[in-house]
C-alpha cells in the first residue's frame, strides 16, 4: 500500500512506522511525508531514509480551505492508499476529510470516546482514573471522533504525573500505530458502511 504521512513534530510515531516498514511488519511503504512546520523533527527522520519530506506551511494561506486545497493537490501526487495523521496539530476541513474518508488514520493520546481534544494525561489523572492510553482511529469530520481501529492501554500509577504518563503513552503509541496501519496494509481493518472491519468482524 502507498501511504502519505501528515506531521507537524517530532514524528517519533513516524519513525516506529518507518521501522515496522523496514521490518516488514508493515507491507506498505511511504512515499511522502509532509509538514505544516518547516523545523519539524520529522522532517529530518524522512530525509535520514530517503523519504520526500515536504512543508506546506498553513501560515502561507489566506484560510484552511486553501491549505487544505493545496495539502490535496500535493497529496494526490502520491495516489496514497492510506494517509496517516502523526501528531499533525491541524483541524482538517470537512472537503479534507471527505475526500480521504476510509483510508485516513489519526492517533489521539486517550482512550476514545473519553477525553477528546487536548491535556488528555492530565485529565485522567485528575479524575482519578486507573488506567490510560491511546487510540487510533478513522478520521472523520467529528473531531477526535472518528470510528475506533485499535486501542492501546497503559496503568496510571499513584507516583504518575503528566510527563511520566505522556512517556508511557508514548511508548504504547509507538505499538499501537504500527499495528493499526499493518493490518489496514493487509486489508483486515477496513471502515466499510456496516462499520469498522477487522479480520470480518464488526468491532
Ligand atoms: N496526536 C498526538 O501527537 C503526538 C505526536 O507525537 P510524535 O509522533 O510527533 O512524536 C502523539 O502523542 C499523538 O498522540
Amino acid at each position: 500500500k502507498r501511504i502519505v504521512v501528515l506531521i507537524s513534530g517530532s514524528g517519533s510515531n513516524l519513525q516506529a512506522i518507518m521501522d515496522a516498514i523496514d521490518t516488514g511488519q508493515i507491507n506498505g511503504r511511504i512515499e511522502a511525508v509532509l509538514s505544516n512546520k518547516a523545523d519539524a523533527f520529522g522532517l529530518q527522520r524522512a530525509q535520514n531514509a530517503n523519504i520526500p519530506a515536504i512543508t506546506l506551511k498553513h501560515t502561507d494561506f489566506d484560510d484552511r480551505h486553501h491549505f487544505d486545497q493545496a495539502m490535496i493537490e500535493k497529496i494526490d501526487q502520491y495516489n496514497p492508499d492510506l494517509i496517516v495523521l502523526a501528531g499533525f496539530m491541524r483541524i482538517l476541513t470537512p472537503e479534507f476529510v471527505r475526500h480521504y474518508q476510509g483510508r485516513m488514520f489519526n492517533i489521539h493520546p486517550s482512550l476514545l470516546p473519553k477525553y477528546k481534544g487536548l491535556h488528555t494525561h492530565q485529565r485522567a489523572i485528575d479524575a482519578g482514573d486507573i488506567e490510560h492510553g491511546c487510540t487510533v482511529h478513522f478520521v472523520s469530520e467529528e473531531l477526535d471522533g472518528g470510528p475506533l481501529a485499535v486501542q492501546g492501554k497503559v496503568s496510571i500509577d499513584v507516583d504518575d504525573n503528566e510527563e511520566s504518563l505522556q512517556q508511557k503513552v508514548h511508548a504504547i503509541e509507538h505499538v499501537t500505530y504500527p499495528l493499526a496501519v499493518e493490518l489496514y496494509c493487509a486489508n483486515r481493518l477496513m471502515w466499510t458502511q456496516d462499520g469498522v472491519v477487522m479480520d470480518g468482524n464488526t468491532l
